[in-house]
């Protein structure tokens, strides 16, 4: 049975932590929250799930962390894992949910059977999967940040191939990039396994007429 979830107290509580947390913001006049209800109670007592943290907060009582969150309507259900927001179901929807539960316990998992493997080994394969390799947020078809949008924007009137790497879906690789590269923030492009720059780096190349030739390499 999902935790009621009192006060921003118990919020931090539930948030934080390597584990998946899921929290249902609800409303108790909301019809549609009752099927929310039903759905974390059964995923909540699958054995697969046993290390999920499953939480509902009526929106409307704890109304700064709604804010906070861009809470719109009620059901909203976040996904959080150490402290931070990594993936969202607006209203009721089954399936959705019961999908995104899934894909990012799984993440979860791939993250605790990593944890014993050499940090970065995994950053520098990752840096080299593609001769051209973005770490951004959110993918190139739906990028969930403006500066990550801007330079996928960039990357597309360049023609130039490359792959991407979510780095909201690996809180790991997010906080171990920025350590290993020296460079705090997203997008970061890399070129032959070195980093080319963020954002405003890319921009001013682009100016300058130098951006194609260095994505060449
Ligand atoms: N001026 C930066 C803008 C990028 C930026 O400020 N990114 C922030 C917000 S999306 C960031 O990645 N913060 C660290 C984090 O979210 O882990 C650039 O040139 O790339």
């Amino acid at each position: 049975m999902p935790e009621l979830i009192k006060d921003s107290g118990s919020f931090q509580e539930v948030i934080k932590g390597n584990q998946l947390s899921v929290v249902h913001f609800s409303a108790d006049w909301v019809e549609q929250c009752k099927q929310v209800d039903d759905v974390m109670d059964t995923l909540s007592k699958q054995p697969e799930y046993a290390n999920v943290k499953f939480a509902k907060c009526l929106a409307e009582e704890l109304d700064e962390i709604s804010l906070k969150y861009n809470i719109e309507a009620a059901p909203t259900i976040i996904l959080f894992r150490s402290g931070k927001d990594i993936d969202k179901v607006d209203g009721a929807d089954p399936a959705k949910l019961t999908a995104k539960v899934k894909q990012n316990n799984t993440k979860v998992d791939n993250l605790n059977d990593k944890s014993g493997d050499n940090l970065e080994q995994r950053l520098k394969s990752l840096i080299n999967k593609h001769k051209v390799m973005l770490f951004m947020k959110g993918n190139p078809e739906t990028p969930r940040c403006g500066f990550s949008r801007q330079i996928i924007e960039i990357l597309k009137s360049a023609g130039v191939a490359y792959d991407s790497f979510d780095i909201l879906t690996d809180e790991e690789v997010r906080q171990g990039l920025k350590s290993y590269s020296d460079w705090p923030t997203y997008p970061q492009l890399y070129v032959n396994g070195e980093l080319l720059g963020g954002l405003d780096i890319i921009k001013e190349m682009q100016a300058a007429g130098e951006l194609e030739s260095a994505l060449e390499g």
